[in-house]
C-alpha cells in the first residue's frame, strides 16, 4: 500500500476544503464490506465527522441530505464495472463531494468517473486480497488525523507495515485447520457467521459472498453482541457456526457468544485474531481496526478448502455473468 499517496490525496482535499463534516463509504457486495473497517474507524475515533456506509443504490436512490462540498466520499469496486457503484461515483461527483475511488482495475468505468483514483492489488497473494480494505482504513485514519488529529497515528502506521507479513505467515500455517473446516462443514445447508467490532463486515462478506454467492450455502450474519437478543434461540447441538474472534475492545462480546455456543455443543469454528499474533504488529490503541485484515486473509484459505471439499469452485455461479438483471 502506498501510504504517501493516501497522505497526499487527503492533504489535497484539505487544501481545497478545510471544512469537511462527513465521510461516506459507498459500494456493493464485498467491496461495501471492505469499506466497513474505515467507516468503523471514523465512527469510533472522530468527535467531529459524521460517518455512514451505504450500498451504492441506496446512495443513488435515497441520497442522504447534506452531501456536497463538505463531504468526502470513498467508493470502491474490485472490478470497476458494477453499474450501481459506477452510478454512485458519478452522482457523488455531480454533488460536488471530494471523491476517492478504490479499484483493482485502472481505466475501468468507475475509475473514469472519479476524482482521486487508487489502484490496489488483489491476485498477487493473500495479503493483496486485503489491500482495498487497507487503503480504505488508511484513508479513514489519515482523514481523522488531518482534519482533527489522531493521537495514535504512528501506532496505526506501524501496524500497516506489519500486516502483509503477518497475513502471509498466517495463511502458511492454517492449512490443516482450514482442511478440517472444509471436511466438517461440507454437507451443511446453512452456517451462522458471527463477529463484532470492525470485523462485522468480514462476517457479512463471508456469509453473503463466500458462503451464499460462491458456495450456495445459506448464511445468516449475526453480530456477537446481538446473538443473545434473538438468534441464540437457534443454538443446538451440532448447529454450524463460524466465529471471527477479535483481539481488542469487543473480544468480550465474541467470547460470551463462544461460551454459550460451547455450552450447547454447537459446532463452532473460531478464527481468532489472537492465534495469529495480531497484537505483535498492532498496538493496543489501534488493534481493534486491524482484526478484519487478518480475518479476511485467513478466511480465504478456509473458503478455498470448503470449495475443494464440496467440489464447488468459488467461481461457480447460477446468475451472475449469465443473466441480465
Ligand atoms: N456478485 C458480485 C459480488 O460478488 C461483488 O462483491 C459485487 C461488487 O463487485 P465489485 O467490487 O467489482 O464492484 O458485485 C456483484 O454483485
Amino acid at each position: 500500500m502506498d501510504f504517501e499517496k493516501v497522505k497526499s490525496i487527503v492533504s489535497d482535499i484539505k487544501e481545497k476544503q478545510p471544512e469537511i463534516d462527513r465521510v461516506m463509504f459507498v459500494g456493493c457486495g464485498a467491496s461495501m464490506a471492505d469499506l466497513y473497517p474505515g467507516y468503523y474507524f471514523v465512527s469510533h475515533e472522530s468527535t467531529k465527522l459524521l460517518s455512514s456506509i451505504h450500498t451504492a443504490n441506496e446512495f443513488n436512490y435515497d441520497t442522504p441530505k447534506g452531501v456536497g462540498e463538505h463531504t468526502i466520499v470513498i467508493t470502491a469496486s474490485l472490478g470497476g464495472t458494477t453499474p450501481e457503484s459506477v452510478a454512485a461515483t458519478k452522482k457523488a461527483r455531480e454533488l460536488g463531494t471530494h471523491l476517492i475511488t478504490l479499484s483493482m482495475a485502472d481505466d475501468s468505468p468507475i475509475i473514469k468517473e472519479t476524482e482521486y483514483k487508487v489502484i490496489h492489488g488483489f491476485h498477487e497473494n493473500y495479503a493483496a486480497k486485503t489491500e482495498k480494505m487497507s487503503y480504505c482504513l488508511a484513508f479513514a485514519i489519515e482523514i481523522v488525523k488531518q482534519f482533527e488529529g489522531y493521537q495514535f497515528y504512528d501506532e496505526a502506521v506501524a501496524a500497516f507495515q506489519g500486516m502483509p507479513d503477518l497475513i502471509e505467515n498466517a495463511v502458511k500455517s492454517v492449512g490443516p485447520s482450514a482442511k478440517e473446516f472444509g471436511e466438517k462443514y461440507k454437507d451443511e445447508k446453512k452456517i451462522f457467521v458471527l463477529s463484532s467490532g470492525a470485523s462485522l463486515g468480514v462476517a457479512y462478506s463471508t456469509a453473503s459472498f463466500l458462503f451464499m454467492e460462491m458456495q450456495w450455502i445459506a448464511a445468516p450474519t449475526v453480530h456477537s453482541g446481538e446473538y443473545f437478543h434473538g438468534p441464540f434461540e437457534l443454538t443446538e447441538k451440532d448447529a454450524p457456526y463460524l466465529l471471527f474472534m477479535n483481539d481488542g475492545s469487543t473480544r468480550h462480546l465474541d467470547a460470551r457468544a463462544l461460551t454459550f455456543l460451547q455450552r450447547f455443543d454447537a459446532q463452532v469454528t473460531n478464527i481468532d485474531a489472537k492465534d495469529y499474533g495480531l497484537n505483535e504488529v498492532a498496538g493496543e490503541n489501534v488493534i481493534d481496526y486491524f482484526n478484519p485484515l487478518i480475518h479476511t486473509g485467513v478466511m480465504r484459505v478456509y473458503a478455498e478448502e470448503l470449495a475443494k471439499a464440496r467440489k464447488h469452485p468459488l467461481t461457480k455461479r447460477r446468475y451472475m455473468w449469465k443473466l441480465t438483471y
